[in-house]
Formats: structure tokens, sequence, C-alpha cells
């Protein structure tokens, strides 16, 4: 028989032949030794005894002293046969000989391997500043996570919600931090209604740092409580509504978890919360990534100074080609924390504060070194939880700033812009075909088109509708129009990008072998008392894109287009719909009266 315990039970330890002494036993055994005899050994229980007779001292002396001298004594090492565990047969002190150490795979089985010696020891010793290391370690060993299982450790001690009423969910304080100017704010907080978690049980603390208003007073009756901080209430310090955010949770006796979530996140699961709360752990992050790059709210490792490394597995996880929950040095962005710490593990810490270290990575160092043992910081990528936005560019000069972000942004651009149907209409060629050689499809959504219109008229400056145009090569317009051209308000970039995004999938289907660059691109401003109409013309393009920006029947009465070859109108113009069709020859048209109201429409020459 065999049994494993602290030295300081050596006396006590009664009906047990052999004995591995170890100290603290957390994922993984360990030892407090240094050279492999002193805590760390094992032995037949006559020989521990007569080794350990003459032990005289308290706990708190060294062991590691007293077990170094009965070893270096030649006549007590031979009496109790000792021997020296030299080549890691059994025991892998990780102090030292970090690089001595990699995991094997095989066979559905994880070890840990000394490639030095070419054994596999069974106990890891996270000794001296090794504790990282163990940790990653442990995030496999033993077989916590295999190629051939996955993960087996995630569905250890998990908490079920599935029996509770929602009157009995566990209560979140959501922490809501807006530190920059961010894009798709509002988008957040119609993305946090959608998260399915009892609202009554959820109380929200934004700070705002930023933003003056973030549109969001009209759904806060929903929640629990909410409350804000504005910028002019504090200092503009992150650390300090981080902490009296969680604050807000250490003081609050009902609080049960403190959710961190910082308005760039894209929280697209919205089982997020459910799902963290289930894991059952002290804190946890679900892994967020940034569209298409490397980056993601957790660190692998840390560099020697406390920073950024990349762990050998962190790619694979960022990738999802290994799923689980993963013992991690830093996370940040998105987490939940269990107010239990906060209230005793975490109690003392003025936790987003360090001399030297932005708030989220004092967070993370001071979870780390909490109490003696620290506490443990998980990642989740067992599902997809969602992405990050890049706010380093945002610029806020415009009305709609959210317009200028289909470069930055490209994803969340796409979902709040595009119609809901494009996608369907590109592969189930849902295209409409109006009148001869004229396309009909949906391409922006109705916040696109409301966007667009009241950014033009918040620059305001639409043309005469004269003929002579600065604006344009030649400085003259045969059928003005009164408008505004995209380059007025900086957004002939985005627009072209949008047409190569957007537009050109389709005109390479319809009219095959053009591209699609446009030469001029611009808002029209129909008004029965400025201009109602438009004679019939032809457009200085080889095909020509009209998108309608507001609905007929609501926002104007009459309007739409006629080609006057196929007496053929559209006349019920969809909003968010383009129109394609040749700008010449054949497609000679005219723009019908508005009559009343106002009517917008988004035009683009293209001419390749
Ligand atoms: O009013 C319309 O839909 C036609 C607009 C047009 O033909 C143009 O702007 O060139
Ligand atoms: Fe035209």
């Amino acid at each position: 028989m065999c049994t494993l315990g602290p030295v300081a039970q050596h006396k006590k330890v009664e009906k047990c032949s052999t004995f591995v002494a170890v100290c603290c036993c957390r994922k993984l055994i360990t030892c407090r030794c240094r050279s492999a005899l002193s805590v760390c050994f094992m032995g037949y229980l006559p020989n521990i005894r007569e080794m350990v007779a003459n032990w005289t001292g308290a706990d708190s002396d060294s062991d590691q002293l007293f077990f170094t001298k009965v070893y270096v004594d030649p006549a007590r090492r031979k009496a109790l046969n000792i021997t020296l565990d030299t080549k890691c047969r059994l025991f892998q002190n990780l102090h030292g000989a970090l690089d001595e150490v990699v995991l094997k795979f095989e066979d559905g089985q994880v070890r840990a391997r000394n490639v030095q010696y070419d054994t596999l020891p069974v106990i890891l010793h996270g000794n001296g500043p090794t504790k990282l290391q163990m940790n990653y370690l442990g995030n496999y060993v033993p077989n916590s996570w295999t190629f051939e299982s996955g993960c087996t450790a995630c569905l250890e001690n998990l908490r079920s919600l599935s029996s509770l009423k929602e009157s009995e969910y566990p209560l979140v304080v959501i922490g809501i931090f807006i530190q920059q100017p961010t894009p798709f704010v509002s988008v957040f907080f119609e993305r946090l209604l959608k998260l399915q978690y009892p609202k009554n049980r959820l109380k929200l603390f934004i700070s705002n740092q930023v933003t003056p208003d973030v549109h969001f007073s009209k759904n806060s009756i929903l929640y629990l409580d909410v409350k804000s901080i504005r910028p002019d209430e504090e200092m503009g310090l992150t650390s300090t509504s981080a902490l009296s955010c969680s604050d807000m949770c250490r003081k609050d006796k009902e609080c049960d978890y403190f959710f961190n979530l910082d308005i760039e996140v894209v929280l697209k699961n919205e089982n997020t919360l459910k799902i963290l709360i289930k894991q059952n752990l002290p804190i946890v992050a679900p892994m967020i990534t940034r569209a298409g790059r490397l980056w993601s709210n957790f660190w692998g490792a840390l560099s020697e100074d406390g920073y950024y490394a990349r762990s050998e597995d962190y790619v694979d996880i960022v990738q999802g080609r290994r799923v689980g929950l993963w013992n991690v040095p830093y996370v940040s962005s998105v987490y939940l924390v269990k107010a239990s710490l906060l209230q005793a593990e975490l109690k003392d810490y003025q936790l987003f504060t360090s001399e030297s270290l932005d708030p989220d990575m004092a967070f993370c160092h001071n979870v780390r070194n909490s109490d003696s043992r620290g506490v443990f910081m998980y990642v989740n990528n067992l599902h997809t939880f969602g992405r990050i936005l890049s706010t380093e560019k945002y610029k806020t000069e415009h009305l709609h700033n959210d317009l200028w972000q289909i470069f930055e942004n490209p994803l969340d651009w796409q979902e709040r812009y595009i119609h809901e149907n494009y996608t369907r209409m590109i592969k189930d060629k849902l295209i409409e075909n109006p009148c001869p050689d004229v396309y009909w499809f949906p391409v922006f959504t109705d916040v696109a088109c409301n966007h667009l219109v009241e950014e033009m008229e918040h620059f305001g400056k639409w043309s005469g509708g004269g003929n002579m145009d600065t604006r344009i090569q030649g400085g003259y317009e045969n059928v003005p129009t009164i408008d505004i051209h995209m380059n007025q308000v900086n957004f002939d970039k985005e627009w072209q990008k949008f047409l190569l995004e957007f537009v050109a999938p389709i005109t390479e289907k319809m009219f095959p072998g053009y591209y699609t660059k446009f030469d001029l691109a611009f808002v029209v401003r129909y008004k029965p008392d400025e201009q109602p109409f438009l004679r019939p013309h032809h457009d200085a393009s080889t095909f020509t894109i009209n998108i309608a920006l507001n609905q007929v029947g609501t926002d104007y009465q009459g309007g739409g287009c006629r080609f006057l070859r196929y007496d053929c109108s559209v006349q019920a113009p969809r909003k968010g719909w383009a129109l394609m069709h040749p700008g010449r020859l054949t497609h000679y048209h005219e723009g019908l009266p508005t009559t009343a109201g106002v009517r917008y429409i988004a035009v683009s020459f293209v001419d390749p």
C-alpha cells in the first residue's frame, strides 16, 4: 500500500508500506524540494521512519536541510539505502529545468517528458518561479486534455442552472467599460439585451469615459439596476472605474458574479454568461479574437518582465485546433469572476492598480499573486463566443462615424449596414429584373440608408442644381441634380470598398468582364419645391448603381426611375435596394417627379 502526504505527517502514517512525501496537492502533485532528496522522496515506511526518527525540529524548520544532512552522511545514506533520482525517473523539479520538460502525447495519454534523460517523470514540482509553467503543463497532464479525448477536465465540477427558477439565478454585476471612442456602441447594447439571462438578475454598471450618450436609457428599466459613471464624475482613470465596479459586486451581499465586459467586445454567443457560470471556476474568460488575426483576450505565457509571451499552444488555441479550458496567466476584455473571490481571496487587493502596469495587467498580476497560492484564471474556447473591435483608428469627426468602419471592422460594418437578405440573394440568385437589363437587389439595411441620409443632411452643402459644377471634370453638368458627392464628406474610399465588396459580385454575374470602379458617386435629394424630377438623359457611365435611401409612401410620394426605350418604370423603389442598369445608349432614363416629402438616392457611375 502506498500513501501520499506532507512530510510533517510522516510519524502519523501507520498503515502503509510505501510513503511518497509531497506537500500541497493542487492540480498536480507537487513537492517543495530543490534536490530530489529533500522533500520529494519515496520509500518504504520502515526506512522513512528510521530516517525521520531523529527529527526534533518545529514544523517551520528546514526539513530540506535535515534530509540533506542525512544524505551527505555516507553511513546513514548506506544504512537507509537512499538513492537520488538524478535522471528524473520519478520526480521532475521545474526550477532551472524548464527547457528540459516537454509534453508527450501518445495513444490518448499526455505525459511530461524530460528530454535531457528521455524519462517520463510522474511527479511534477513547480518549485520556485515556475508556477506558470506548472499551470501550463497542468492543462494537459495528467490527461486533462488529449488529442483523442479533447478536454476531459471541462466536464468536471459543473454548476447546473437548469433546475433554477429565473428568480433563483445567480446575481451578476456586469461592468461595462467605455474607455475610448468605440464604433457600434448602440449595437453593443442591443446585443446585451439579447443575452440569454434573466434581466432581473443583472445589475449593470456602465463606466463611460467617452461617449456622451450611449442610447441606452430606454432599456434600463429591464434590468435589476443600472448605474453609470460619466466622464465628468470621475478622474478619467480606468482603474478607478474598474475598481468601483468590482467593488459594487464585492460590497453587494447578493452579488454572485462580477462580469467584466469592455465596450469593444462583440459577444455573439447569447449563452455566454450561462456557459461561464456553468463552468464553475474562480475566473473564466470566453475566448474572443480579432477577426482574421492572432490577437485574443488571453495570453498563454508571460515574458520575464510580465508582458505577453507566446505559449507553444497559443496559436492552436486561438485558431480552435485545441479546444478546452486553459489555465492562463492573463485574461482581459471579458471575463467572469466569482464574487466569493472578491470577498475573500482578493478582498485586500486594489485589483486594478499597480505602479507600473496598466489596469488589465495589474488585475491579472494581483490575481496571480493573491494569497500564497494565487488564483487561477481560465480561458474557455469550447464555444465560439465572439470577437473584439478594432478601435485604434476610429475617428469621430462625422455624425455617423460607424459608416467609415468598413476597413477597420468589416464584419461589424457588414452586419450593421448590409441588408439581411443580401447573402441569400446572391446565393439563391434572387436578383430581380424589373426592366430589360435592369437589375434590382437588396443591399443596404434601413440603418445604412438613414445614416447616409443623415450624414449628408448634417454636412448640408447640397449643390445648387446648376449646370456649372466645379466638382466634376470639365466643370459642366448637362443634367444636374441637387446632390452631395461622396468625396465631399471623405467617404469615397469607403464607398469604393463597399462597391467592390457588395456590388461587384453582382455586376460580375450580370455584366461579366466589367469591374466596379466608380467615377462619381453622390447622394441626390428630390423635393417638390426644390428639384422634383430629372429630365430624360444618359449617364456619364457604362453602368449605374442607384440605391433608394428612403421609402416611397412613407417618406415621399411619386418618384422612381423610367427607362424610355422600354417604357418601363421602377415606380415603387424599395428602401435599401439597388438598381443596376446600363448608363447610356439603350437605357435613356428619367427621374420621375417627387410630389410630396423628400426622396433620397445614392447614385454611382461606374465606367470601367
Ligand atoms: O431618380 C432616379 O431614380 C434616377 C436618377 C438618375 O438617373 C441619375 O441621378 O442619374
Ligand atoms: Fe441617370
